[in-house]
């Protein structure tokens, strides 16, 4: 199988280490492209043993499936770019925010399968929850290979294409509010003069522990909360200060508005079709 990315940023990164990992295709087989950062190509052929191109015919040619990652903003121009080399053989997976499949269609001026996926940046460790959505041209094998390349680099979920902005707000941005979080617990160690090595894998642990009581104990997280809560002790004592300052509105606030910019992107960059 061969895999080709336009955009060689952090998803698509993400994306290569996991795949690798998983020996999904061979290294070679997996060919990437950038705007123009040569420095960049020749790191990621050192470091992962793919290939790497400006040209875009043997990009997207030979290709079965053409993952396109570049910023929502760049899109016009970077589907542009590409036009020429798309014919109704090629799969085009984008993972761009925001984005809809019809102005990728637009744009593209071709009735080639086209599925828009929303994966995060976990991908790199094999831990992405990535949401998948399909035009009606895409084939039953090429829904197959799209689903079994994001599930061996995470969990994969088929949705419609209204649901992305949500799933973008909620799982694509994720990472990022559990590590901002995380960010705060180091802040509060440093203050308590906790060795940094010890409170870190202290933090992570209590990380992936929490998650994986999620996972699999069946229970709901306001319960496996209340386990944790003794009445009159530390953890009340903690949480009450959360609910004080409204922590939980400000985080349905903070998805809110990663949902609100995900549909803006589409509005400010699809507005641009030529
Ligand atoms: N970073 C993340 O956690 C996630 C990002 N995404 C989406 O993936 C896309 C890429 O995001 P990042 O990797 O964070 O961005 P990035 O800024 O790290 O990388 C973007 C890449 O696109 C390339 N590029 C820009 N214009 C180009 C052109 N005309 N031709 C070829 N390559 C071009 C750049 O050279 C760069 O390599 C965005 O649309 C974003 O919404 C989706 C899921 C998660
Ligand atoms: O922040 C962003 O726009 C992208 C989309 C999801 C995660 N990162």
């Amino acid at each position: 199988m061969k895999i080709s990315f336009i955009g060689a940023g952090s998803i698509a990164e993400a994306m290569i280490a996991g795949l690798i990992e998983k020996n999904i295709c061979n290294r070679e087989n997996i060919c990437i492209t950038n705007r123009n950062n040569k420095l960049k190509m020749t790191e990621l052929e050192e470091k992962f043993g793919i290939s790497t191109t400006y040209d875009m015919n043997e990009l997207i040619h030979n290709a079965d499936m053409v993952i396109f990652a570049v910023k929502p903003k760049d899109a016009n121009e970077a589907l542009d770019k590409i036009r020429p080399y798309i014919s109704e053989n090629t799969f085009f997976v984008s993972v761009m925010a925001g984005i809809s499949i019809e102005f990728i269609t637009d744009k593209l001026k071709t009735n080639c399968a086209i599925a828009r996926a929303m994966p995060n940046t976990s991908a790199s460790v094999g831990k992405s929850a990535t949401a998948i959505t399909f035009n009606p041209f895409a084939s039953n094998r090429q829904k197959e290979m799209a689903l079994s390349i994001f599930s061996a680099i995470g969990i994969t979920e088929e949705v419609e294409e209204r649901q992305m902005d949500a799933i973008t707000a909620l799982s694509g941005s994720g990472p990022a509010y559990f590590y901002y979080m995380v960010e705060a617990m180091e802040r509060a160690a440093e203050q308590f003069g906790l060795e940094k090595d010890t409170s870190n894998k202290l933090i992570i642990q209590t990380l992936l522990g929490a998650a994986e009581m999620l996972s699999v104990s069946g229970k709901k997280a306001a319960d496996l909360r209340q386990e944790v809560t003794s009445p009159g002790g530390t953890t009340e004592a903690g949480i009450s200060v959360l609910q004080q300052t409204e922590m939980q509105e400000a985080f349905v606030a903070c998805i809110q508005a990663a949902y609100e910019q995900s549909k803006q992107l589409g509005i400010m960059y699809e507005s641009k079709i030529t």
